[in-house]
Formats: C-alpha cells, sequence, structure tokens
C-alpha cells in the first residue's frame, strides 16, 4: 500500500501536482484533460473549443497543445486568466446572457467542435455564488453548449454525484448520441467529482426549454425525494409537530431561493390552507397590509403571538401549536371558518371544511404522538429496571462489581460509542422528554432556536402533555430524571477515573489488599524455603529495626511477626509453630473481611438515587457483619473498617436514634456540616505524611517566619468562596466549583523546593523490591541458623559421643548454620562455533558440568519466552 495522502495545504502535492509544475502547467486539473482527451480523443480534430470555468487556463493549456494549429480557443471564466498563446479570454459568468453575447461576438457564426466545462461553484466568494448549486452550473454550460456546438460536436463537463446527477444524465442523453461517465486517474478518489463526456451531438432543430431549465429538470428530483429533504408540506408539518433531526441542505438551494431568510405574511398565515407547512418554511410572520395591523391590534392576538411571529425559528412545540390557536380564532372571528365541534363529533361529521379536516388531523397526530411517546417512555422505564435487576442478580452473585455496573448502567443510557463525554445530548434523548432537560439543554444550545429544536427532536417538551399531568407525576418524573441524569453523571466521573492510572493503581490496591503493602514472609514450616507467601511487612521489619535497635541484625527477622510483645526468639519461634492453624484462621477472616467490604461497598453503591425504587433485598446478615468488619485485626482493614464503622455507625445512629429535625436557622445550612470532621482526616494525614501541598508548605513557612499570624490566616479563610451553601445542587456543578472556585493561595519557591528535596529523599530509598529480597535473604539465614541450633541441642545431649566429638560436630553444625547455604554449582557455557555446531557429547578440554550453547538455541529461547509472555497476557485479559 501506498502511503496515504497529505490533505492540507502542501499535502495536496501529489504526483500530477509535480507533473504539473514540471511541464508547465497552471493546474494539476490540465491532467484531468490529457486523460479524457487520451480516451476519447476529441481534441486533436477540433478546430474551435469553448472552455467554460477555465481560469486559471490548465485546460486551455492543454487544448492549445493538443488542437491543431489556427485552431479556435476561447475561454471563459469568473476571474481574469493569464493570456495563453492561440487562446482568447475573457472573464465574464457563464450564467449570464453577457457571456453569451461575449461568445457569439468572439465566434461570430463558427460552431464549436468541442465544449468544455469544469466548473464548480466559487465557495466562500459571493455567497449568492455558493448558492449556486454546481448542477446548475452544469447546465447553464449546457446551455452554452447547445447553442454553440456543431452537430456532432463533444461537450464535457464535470458533475458531482449527488441526487441531481441523474436527472442531468437525462437531459444530456435527450441532446447527444453517447454519453459516458468516467473518473480520470488524476481526479482524487475523494472527490465526488465525475466527468461526463456527451459526444455526437444530436443538434436538434428544436431544444424543449425544460431541458435546460434547473426548475424543471431537478423538479422531479425534489418531489422524489422530497420526503428525504424534508421539503415537501407533509414535511414541513413534520418539522414543526414532530421535529425530526435537521438535515442539511446538501443537494443545494431550492429553485430560485437563495435566501436562508425568509418572511410570510399573516395574511397568508391566516387564509392559507397549509399553516403547518407555512409555519415550517418561514423565519418571521410580518404585518404589513392594513388588514393585518388590524389583526395586530384585536384582543385575541396577544403579546406572546407576536412575539412568536418574530422569531418563528426559535420556537417550541407550544408556541407554534399557540400560533395555531390564534389563526383558528381569528378565522373564526373573520368568519371564514365555522366554531368546530368537539373532535369526537367531528369524525361523524361528514361534511367538514378542509380546514377542520386539517385542524383535526394536527389533532390526531399529535395525540398519536403523545402516546407514543409515553409508550416509549414507559417501555425504556422498564427495560432499565430490567437491566438494573439484572445487574443486581450479578451482583448477588458476586458476578460483577460495583464499578461495572455504572458503566452497564452508563451503556445503557449514553447509547454505544459515547463514551468521551457526559453526553447530555443522548442522555436527554433517553431520558424522555421532559422539562427540566429543556432547561438544561437550554443552557448549552438554546442560540440555535428553532434548529436545534428540530434536532433534539422528541426531546422537546410536550407542553400540553405535561400540562396534563398532576403534579404529582411530573414531581415523580423530574425526581427520576434528575436521580437518572446523577447516575450518569457518576458513571461519566467512573469512566474519567478509570482513564487515570493513578486512579487504577489505587483501586487496584484498594481491591486488592495483598497488593497494597508488602507484609513480609509468612512461616510456614521449618524446611520450608519458599519464599512467595508473605507477612509482616518492610515498613513493620523496619518498625521493629528501629524499636530493637540496628544492631541486633540477626534479631530484627524474628520480629517482623504481628505480636510486639513478644521480644524473644523463642516466643517468635512458639508463634511460627502455632501460625498454620492460625493462618486458617486468618485466611477466613480475611475472605470475610473482603466479603464485607464487598458488601459494604454494595450497600453504598445502591444507596445512590438511582436504585431508588428498586426491590432490592440484602440480608441482615451482611449488615451485621458490619461490625465485624471493624473488629478485623488486620491493620489496613481496620483503618478502612474504622471510617466504615464510624459511618456505618453514624448512619445507624442517625436512623434509629435520633430524628432529623429541620435547621431552625437558614443561617446554618450555609455550613458545610458534611465535612465536619475534614480538619481532623488533614490533621492525622499531616502527623502522617507531613505537608503535601505546596501551599502549605508556604504557609507554614510565613508563619515559622513570623509574616502572618494563625489569627491572621483565620481571618483569610472567610472569604466569597466560604460560605456558599451546596444544598441542593447538582454533583457535577459542585465537582466543577470545587476544581475552580475556590481562593488561590499564593506558593513561595521555598515551599516548593522544600517538597522537591522530601521527594528526592523519597526517591532516593531502595527500592521495595530490593528490599524484599534482602528481607528474605535475612529470614532464610535466621532459619538456617535455628535448625542448626536445634541440632545442636541435639548433639550435646547424645551420651554416647565424646566431649570432643560433641564439639566438632556443633562446630561444623553452626558453620553449617552461618554460611550462606549450598554453593551454586558451576555451570560452564560453551558456545558451539562453526564445526562444532550441532556436536553431541563433551567437547574436548571441557571439565565439569556444562551447557552447549549456540546462537539459533539463543533466538529460540528468546522465541519461546516471547510466545510464553505473550500467551500470560492473553490469558491474563
Ligand atoms: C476547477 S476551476 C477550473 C480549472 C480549469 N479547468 C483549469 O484547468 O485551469 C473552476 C472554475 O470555475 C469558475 N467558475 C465558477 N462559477 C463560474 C461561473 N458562474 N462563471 C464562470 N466561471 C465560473 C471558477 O472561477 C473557477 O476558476
Amino acid at each position: 500500500m501506498g502511503k496515504a495522502q497529505k490533505k492540507t495545504g502542501k499535502g495536496r502535492i501529489d504526483k500530477y501536482y509535480k507533473l504539473a509544475k514540471e511541464q508547465g502547467y497552471r493546474a494539476r486539473s490540465a491532467f484531468k484533460l490529457i486523460q479524457l482527451n487520451k480516451k476519447y480523443n476529441f481534441l486533436e480534430s477540433a478546430r474551435c473549443c469553448i472552455d467554460l470555468c477555465a481560469a486559471p487556463g490548465g485546460w486551455l493549456q492543454v487544448a492549445s497543445k493538443y488542437m491543431p494549429q489556427n485552431s479556435v480557443i476561447v475561454g471563459v471564466d469568473l476571474v481574469p486568466i493569464k493570456p495563453i498563446p492561440r487562446v482568447v479570454s475573457f472573464t465574464s459568468d457563464i450564467t449570464t446572457p453577457q457571456c453569451r453575447n461575449l461568445i457569439r461576438g468572439e465566434l461570430k457564426d463558427w460552431k464549436a467542435d468541442v465544449v468544455l466545462h469544469d466548473g464548480a461553484p466559487n465557495v466562500g466568494t459571493a455567497w449568492v455564488q455558493d448558492a449556486y448549486s454546481q448542477s446548475e452550473l452544469v447546465l447553464m454550460s449546457l446551455k452554452l453548449a447547445v447553442e454553440f456546438l456543431i452537430k456532432g460536436g463533444t461537450f464535457i463537463t464535470k458533475v458531482f454525484r449527488s441526487a441531481d446527477y441523474n436527472s442531468l444524465l437525462w437531459v444530456f442523453g435527450q441532446l447527444f448520441a453517447k454519453v459516458e461517465a468516467t473518473k480520470p486517474p488524476s481526479s482524487r478518489n475523494v472527490s465526488a467529482e465525475i466527468f461526463v463526456v456527451c459526444r455526437d451531438f444530436l443538434a436538434p432543430k428544436q431544444i424543449d426549454p425544460k431541458f435546460l431549465d434547473p426548475k424543471h429538470v431537478f423538479k422531479m428530483l425534489s418531489s422524489s425525494s422530497s420526503v428525504d429533504k424534508g421539503a415537501s408540506s407533509n414535511n414541513f408539518q413534520a418539522n414543526v409537530f414532530q421535529p425530526e433531526k435537521k438535515r442539511r441542505r446538501r443537494d443545494g438551494y431550492e429553485d430560485g431561493d437563495y435566501t436562508l431568510f425568509k418572511e410570510g405574511t399573516a395574511a397568508d398565515f391566516i387564509r392559507g390552507m397549509d399553516p403547518v407547512s407555512f409555519l415550517g418554511s418561514v423565519n418571521k410572520i410580518s404585518f404589513k397590509a392594513d388588514e393585518e395591523q388590524e389583526w395586530r391590534s384585536l384582543d385575541l392576538t396577544k403579546p406572546e403571538v407576536l412575539a412568536n411571529c418574530e422569531d418563528l425559528k426559535v420556537l417550541g412545540k407550544g408556541d407554534f401549536k399557540a400560533l395555531i390557536r390564534w389563526r383558528t380564532a381569528l378565522r373564526e372571528e373573520l368568519g371564514l371558518d365555522v366554531k368546530t365541534k368537539p373532535t369526537e363529533e367531528l369524525t361523524e361529521t361528514v361534511e367538514v371544511t378542509e380546514e377542520v379536516d386539517e385542524e383535526q388531523q394536527i389533532q390526531e397526530e399529535l395525540e398519536r404522538l403523545n402516546a407514543e411517546s409515553a409508550a416509549r417512555r414507559k417501555r425504556e422505564r422498564r427495560r432499565g429496571n430490567e437491566v438494573k435487576q439484572r445487574t443486581i442478580q450479578r451482583m448477588q452473585l458476586q458476578m460483577t462489581a460495583p464499578l461495572d455496573i455504572g458503566l452497564e448502567f452508563q451503556d445503557q443510557s449514553l447509547g454505544l460509542g459515547q463514551d468521551d463525554v457526559l453526553d447530555l445530548e443522548m442522555s436527554k434523548k433517553q431520558l424522555g422528554k421532559q422539562k427540566t432537560y429543556v432547561d438544561l439543554v437550554s443552557l448549552v444550545d438554546d442560540k440555535d432556536g428553532f434548529e436545534s429544536d428540530e434536532e433534539e427532536q422528541g426531546g422537546e417538551v410536550m407542553d400540553e402533555d405535561e400540562g396534563n399531568l398532576d403534579p404529582d407525576d411530573q414531581n415523580m418524573k423530574v425526581d427520576e430524571l434528575e436521580a437518572e441524569l446523577d447516575g450518569l453523571y457518576d458513571a461519566y466521573q467512573e469512566r474519567l477515573n478509570e482513564r487515570d492510572a493513578k486512579y487504577r493503581v489505587k483501586e487496584a490496591r484498594r481491591k486488592d489488599k495483598s497488593r497494597e503493602e508488602w507484609h513480609g514472609f509468612q512461616r510456614q514450616d521449618d524446611d520450608s524455603d519458599d519464599s512467595e507467601e508473605s507477612e509482616g511487612g518492610y515498613d513493620v521489619v523496619q518498625a521493629a529495626k528501629a524499636r530493637f535497635g540496628e544492631d541486633s541484625d540477626s534479631d530484627w527477622g524474628s520480629e517482623s511477626g504481628d505480636d510486639p510483645d513478644t521480644s524473644s526468639n523463642g516466643g517468635n519461634l512458639k508463634r511460627w509453630r502455632g501460625a498454620d492453624a492460625e493462618t486458617d484462621e486468618r485466611k477466613s477472616k480475611k475472605a470475610k473481611t473482603e466479603q464485607l467490604e464487598t458488601s459494604w461497598a454494595t450497600s453504598m453503591w445502591f444507596d445512590q438515587d438511582v436504585f431508588a425504587g428498586v426491590d432490592m433485598t440484602v440480608s441482615d446478615d451482611e449488615h451485621g457483619d458490619e461490625g465485624m468488619h471493624v473488629e478485623s485485626d488486620d491493620e489496613d482493614v481496620d483503618e478502612e473498617g474504622g471510617e466504615n464503622a464510624a459511618q456505618s455507625e453514624a448512619s445507624e445512629s442517625s436512623e434509629d436514634d435520633f430524628e432529623v429535625v429541620p435547621p431552625e436557622d437558614q443561617d446554618e445550612q450555609m455550613w458545610d456540616v458534611e465535612h465536619e470532621d475534614q480538619d481532623e482526616i488533614n490533621q492525622s494525614k499531616i502527623k502522617k505524611y507531613g505537608l503535601l501541598t505546596e501551599e502549605a508548605v508556604s504557609i507554614a513557612h510565613r508563619l515559622v517566619n513570623r509574616e502572618t499570624t494563625k489569627t491572621h490566616l483565620i481571618n483569610d479563610g472567610f472569604n466569597r468562596y466560604s460560605l456558599n451553601s451546596k444544598e441542593g445542587l447538582p454533583a457535577w456543578f459542585l465537582d466543577d466549583e470545587g476544581k475552580h472556585y475556590k481562593s488561590n493561595i499564593p506558593i513561595t519557591k521555598e515551599a516548593v523546593d522544600a517538597l522537591r528535596a522530601r521527594q528526592r529523599a523519597l526517591d532516593a530509598r531502595p527500592i521495595k523490591k530490593i528490599a524484599e529480597a534482602k528481607a528474605r535473604k535475612k529470614l532464610k539465614a535466621t532459619q538456617r541458623l535455628e535448625k542448626a541450633m536445634k541440632k545442636a541441642e541435639g548433639v550435646q545431649d547424645a551420651s554416647d559421643l565424646s566431649e570432643r566429638a560433641k564439639a566438632q560436630q556443633i562446630e561444623k553444625l553452626m558453620r553449617r548454620g552461618v554460611s550462606k547455604g549450598k554453593p551454586k554449582k558451576d555451570i560452564k557455557v560453551v558456545v558451539a562455533k562453526g564445526s562444532h555446531k550441532g556436536l553431541k557429547g563433551r567437547p574436548k578440554g571441557v571439565k565439569g558440568r556444562y551447557k552447549m550453547v549456540d546462537s539459533r538455541m539463543k533466538k529460540e529461547v528468546r522465541a519461546a519466552k516471547r510466545k510464553d509472555k505473550a500467551s500470560k497476557k492473553r490469558k491474563s485479559r
């Protein structure tokens, strides 16, 4: 595969660009004509050629090169073309009669053999030109071509594959014997352009003007595709009352209509037969005529109606309906309509006026839409509940972690492929057509007005719908919506956090306590030299070291047990011997603790609003276990358990023992009681880790240097950021405020340097793995020594040995005890080179253990390792 083409700027440079430069063509498009001519050979025999839309003149250069000497070549373009030998060029718009006259003036009564057209609307110059679509330009060039082409002549034009393409081909087919569409290799694949080569001009005596009239040629098409384009009256209706996703006018503007802003008169609206499509097609309703001015001053023309008439593109469904109601009332007032009976009766009436039918139609359509949307909401709610139930079941079966619930929940709510942002657009669609969401959305995209209304489709609130709901229902809906939005936000946060590597590590540690801290080695039995099992920890070892002094090197290993009271070797040994039984107990406790943690996390999770209303049965046992969790003797768990216990205790006591009393003083609400214990937490953190932020260190420096006082600091604490009530504010808002709405405490260079120095000191510590390896080594040494001592005791007690023999044996044992274990046997590595490769048997001159290696083997070993690693990775996924 070749290199991908760059798309922008100089990146557009490609083979043909370079070739054009080399060969002196003004545009790379010259090669398109060269290639077309190579295929159809129309230039060599041509005596007269007209190039429409010819600037900068690449095609003219080609024509001049390939056409016979003394042939006539005329080029026209909106922009001036630099002179080219043998070419006459002028500046004109090919859609104007002036251009036609200029060509006529140049050719006199000559006819052209070839008419070329490579035009494209000049996007970005004059907007009217922009709007003039390519297809219309093609039709205009055809109009000139049929006027100037000789019978049997060739017309070559560029068209874009669009909705108009077939219509154009049909017209070409009426005027030329052979019509072929082709894409020369130099035309970029990414471009939708295609060249149509029309040969053998039929030169009919009479050409039906409709063939060259864009209104006529593209009419069929627009009517056939009107459903798509949203241009038919039906669709306008749909646009107003059931806005569909806005479709851009990719096919260009409507015939003869090149403006975006349209004004309609009130008379048209009132007297017209299709008020709904009228509303969908204009931007403003004006009151200019005398009659309209009178309507304006009528009582039934309320100020809201007038305001609505000012800009229809910003109206919602309710506003449109108000306008329709106004129209009906006015028509009745003017005597254009008779007052109609209720809908049920109307259905039985056969002779109803057309307008009444229409109103009724709208009414029915609206009712149908309301019913549909209600059913859809219900379906969605049911589906949502099913998913929640399923997730809870899976949770109970421990098939999923609380985090997964968020993801599933978010998946089903946000839809697929929307995980980069908190997508309000999707959420509001998913969450139904609720008023709250409109409020939310209006914050975001109100500017788009009608367009956004259309794009939001069902998202627009059915004002009357809401009006029909009783307030309780509405409140419930709003609560539901808010809860779901909260859930979505949580899931979004979850997702953000999960992308954060630090958070992932934290989570992994939280879930797997064994990863959090290394707890040293667990004593298995005396002979075991497997060091994988661990209990104790480097930190504990260090602490023990600190407690018993650095000099007792051989002792500290034995101190690594959990019980600090056990200070002697003997005591530890006893502990270790009893460790088997204890380990089982500990394991079961640990498992229980983990289970408890999960259940705590689960209950926390299900405490969220979003699960309100879902029937969840959590067994009492699980709750009851929380107490145990607190009592767990595991150090780390204890810490968390303490917190959890405190929390659960607080919540329990608040539920059982206290009655919640609404605050008497409004001011009290201003205080952030939720984080009352934050100071304590901060203090304990500072005690444990020291000051951690530049701000804190800066303040500390200032205090030490007497640049500030405690009172000052307290006074500074009362600022505009400190007394904000957080009551009732959504979580996403508070999060955002937490990030940005806070005072900036100045930091000093010294503070930053101090923190950096501390960090460097921390980094300079031996890494955990080294510490672990050292500790392992020491543990083994201690084990060996103990073993030796035990054996020595046995030797000492032996009665059949002389004192001398005993002494010798004990010495030997002790030597073995303090030695570094069995020395590793030396294995010689013999590299098999040249003729030795692949030879079996001991190589000459090599004594002892040996291993033959060669380069092939090295590669194979490496490959095997690679494969092993890859398969491990796959398995772990
Ligand atoms: C792709 S360029 C033509 C390149 C030309 N074939 C060449 O090889 O140098 C399209 C040209 O169409 C011209 N054009 C667009 N609309 C026109 C119009 N209404 N009348 C005349 N020229 C027009 C633009 O000015 C532009 O120069």
